[in-house]
């Protein structure tokens, strides 16, 4: 089996995995915390890897969804019963896609946000053949099985969603930027103006995406 070493797996880091750490977020610290900063922060440091889990230590129960380079299953962890939602990398997948750049980028962000409405990662582990990013498992499915279960929304609904379920947990294109980028990145049915003219887009162009995104 290939074994590769994108994910800083030959890094060695001292790290007790346990019930306490995976337990350690506390939301009224985090309110306080100046959000940019520690983004920076974390974001310098990058991500490290909990060389004392494993698959085994997990229960699986379902998948809940399909990506590009694996599945999510939602999962028990045996220390402290509680579920959570994991997700699987295939690593050979990402190396033939070419995308190990969008994919370390995607883990990057995930890791560094902590956010009331983005989903938070709570650590990385690996095998030779997978990668598994452990996050805070979301009930109630995705906007997208939502839309396409309704295919139309009524105002009130579109309005609930752009207020408020706004849960983000998909990096896999974001970019930290300071004004304006270039990369073409998206579904383009969604590409706003500027990005159509080629001239750079800036943090509007996301609003631009929200509005036809939603199928009023
Ligand atoms: N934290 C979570 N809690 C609950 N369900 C989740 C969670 N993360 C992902 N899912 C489910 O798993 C599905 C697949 O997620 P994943 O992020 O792997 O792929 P994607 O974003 O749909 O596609 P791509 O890999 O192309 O970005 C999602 O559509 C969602 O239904």
């Amino acid at each position: 089996m290939q074994t590769y070493s994108y994910f800083n797996e030959n890094i060695s880091h001292n790290i007790s995995c346990n019930e306490c750490s995976l337990n350690s977020i506390d939301y009224n610290t985090l309110k306080n915390i100046q959000f940019k900063e520690d983004f920076e922060k974390r974001y310098q440091l990058s991500y490290k890897i909990e060389y004392e889990l494993d698959l085994h230590k997990f229960e699986l129960i379902i998948t809940l969804g399909q990506g590009s380079f694996g599945r999510v299953l939602l999962v028990v962890f045996e220390q402290n019963k509680i579920e959570y939602a994991l997700k699987v990398l295939d690593k050979s997948k990402i190396v033939k896609y070419n995308q190990i750049k969008h994919v370390q980028n995607e883990i990057r962000i995930l890791n560094a946000i902590r956010h009331p409405n983005i989903i938070i990662m709570h650590c990385l582990f690996k095998d030779n053949s997978y990668i598994y990013v452990l996050m805070e498992y979301v009930r109630g499915g995705d906007l997208f099985s939502y839309i396409n279960k309704l295919k139309v929304f009524q105002e009130h609904i579109t309005l609930f969603f752009a207020a408020q379920i706004v849960l983000l947990a998909d990096f896999g294109f974001a970019k930290q930027i300071q004004q304006r980028t270039y990369t073409l990145c998206g579904t383009p049915d969604y590409f706003s103006p500027e990005i159509l003219q080629s001239k750079g887009h800036g943090k509007p162009t996301d609003w631009w995406t929200l509005g036809a995104r939603m199928p009023i």
